[in-house]
């Protein structure tokens, strides 16, 4: 009998918790589980989600060893995989990081824009706290690492933890691309082998070959160009995403090598976006009153119903049938391929080494076993570079508690450029973030 597996939750309470679990139990049987243990520091909110997971599992997982906590030292016993994904300081703080940037003129964005240098710098202190208590009671456990913005994250627990080979940060937007590409080619994500480079959120990918040793992205570019591109998931989208998608096409206009990482779009087409953002009403807003109060509600109505049959709690499960299929391949020695977020030391040959790229990997028992790609041109060197100064910037600046960097970092980032609004971006970021950032001085 093969061997099961325990796992804990971290972020128990998350918006993407319901459809990892169903993941978890459409593949009870590739990749079976013993413990399954939800972790959270907001008990209000985790509660919801932890009486559906618990109806869930008597309905689907009868056999499955089910509980939910506050309390670290509980929790991280006896593990063997951690799926992280936390949000410090929540929705409540995504809003600010959006909204702060945008009432100076410049986009927020909380991943790559000032949005993520704020959020990066709340989520730095937590995610080393967690590494912290998963290793005190589990040394050898798998931290699988979702947690944005993941390129800042990455680069810290690289910094802080260099020698802990069982931390892997990754992002589900490559494998959401690579759905939407199936769906234009009429082919299985599964057949395809990808070539990809660049940072998180950050990134082109230069070859799609299938398994006769195709490349297929000369095919789907010509299919973009002429047809645009949505996601694959485009029914369940709100509209801000669909105009994202859209975007695409005309990156591939102006910059036909390759095809882009979505999140390009506001890095090479500010002004469009900004044109597009309504200040008073962001994409925090938007899940908030989405996705948030549909998840929510929808766990409620079936814990008082006393049933998840018919719970469409997410439509998309991309993202939790990510997770669980990294893991599998992990435990299992698969060595499938993923775009994953590793330690350059030569992958992209001409980029720093110490710069934590984003690159297709295989991934097994030993963790990923990442494909370089030698040296990129000029364009895409240049863009990046700029991007990683910004990012290291921004982890130098937590660890050494220095404003001198945090506004060097911040004048970096594209989407602010001018060193007098950084400052004033910074400064009422700072006022914002009192409860969570290290003083800087
Ligand atoms: N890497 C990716 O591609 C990807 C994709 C989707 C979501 N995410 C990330 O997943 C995270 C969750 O997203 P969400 O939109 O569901 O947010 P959410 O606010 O709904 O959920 C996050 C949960 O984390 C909890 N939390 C906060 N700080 C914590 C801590 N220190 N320890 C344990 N739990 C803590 C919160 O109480 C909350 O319940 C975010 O960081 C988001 O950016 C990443
Ligand atoms: O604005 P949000 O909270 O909806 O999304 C932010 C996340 O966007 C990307 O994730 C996609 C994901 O790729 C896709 O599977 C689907 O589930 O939608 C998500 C967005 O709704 C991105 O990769 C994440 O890092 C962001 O957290
Ligand atoms: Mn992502």
């Amino acid at each position: 009998m093969s061997k099961k597996y325990s796992i804990v939750i971290v972020g128990g309470g998350s918006t993407w918790t319901p459809g990892l679990l169903k993941a978890l139990c459409k593949r009870q049987e590739s990749f079976p589980l013993r413990r399954l243990v939800m972790y959270d520091i907001n008990a209000g909110r985790q509660a919801v989600i932890g009486d559906f997971a618990r109806l869930l599992f008597q309905e689907e997982y009868p056999e499955l060893d089910f509980s939910y906590t506050t309390d670290a030292g509980q929790a991280f016993n006896d593990v063997d995989f951690v799926f992280c994904q936390m949000r410090t300081g929540g929705y409540e703080m995504r809003e600010k990081d959006e909204k702060i940037p945008l009432s100076l003129g410049v986009i927020g964005q909380e991943t790559c824009g000032p949005g993520g240098f704020a959020y990066g710098m709340r989520s730095i202190g937590d995610m080393i706290e967690l590494v912290e208590n998963v290793r005190r009671s589990s040394p050898e456990a798998w931290i699988l690492n979702y947690t944005n913005p993941a390129a800042i994250v990455a680069d810290a627990l690289r910094f802080k933890f260099p020698d802990d080979k069982r931390i892997l940060n990754i992002c589900d937007q490559p494998v959401n691309l690579l759905r939407s590409y199936a769906r234009l080619l009429n082919r299985d994500v599964n057949e395809f082998e990808p070539v990809y480079f660049g940072l998180n959120h950050f990134g082109w990918f230069t070859h799609l070959y299938d398994k006769a040793g195709v490349d297929l992205l000369p095919q789907l570019k010509a299919i973009i160009s002429q047809q645009g591109f949505k996601p694959a998931d485009a029914e369940q989208r709100d509209a801000s995403w669909l105009d994202t998608y859209a975007v695409v096409a005309d990156m591939l206009r102006d910059f036909p090598d390759y095809l882009p990482n979505t999140y390009l779009q506001y890095y090479l087409y500010p002004d469009y976006k900004l044109s597009k953002l309504d200040p008073h009403f962001t994409r925090a807003n938007e899940v908030m009153a989405g996705r948030e109060k549909r998840v929510f509600e929808t766990c409620r109505e079936a814990v008082q119903a006393g049933s998840t049959k018919g719970a469409s709690v997410v439509h998309n499960d991309a993202h939790g049938d990510m997770i669980v299929e990294v893991a599998e391949s992990i435990a299992y020695n698969q060595q499938r391929i993923f775009v994953v977020i590793v330690e350059n030391n030569g992958l992209v040959n001409n980029l720093d080494d110490s710069a934590m790229v984003e690159v297709a990997a295989t991934l097994g028992i030993n963790g990923p076993r990442p494909f370089g790609v030698g040296n990129i041109p000029v364009f895409y060197k240049g863009m990046i570079e700029q991007q990683f100064a910004y990012e290291r910037l921004t982890i130098e600046a937590w660890f050494e508690g220095s404003y001198h960097k945090a506004l060097q970092a911040l004048t970096l980032n594209r989407l602010v450029v001018d060193a007098k609004k950084a400052r004033k971006v910074l400064d009422a970021l700072i006022e914002a973030n009192k409860d969570y950032w290290p003083t800087l001085k």
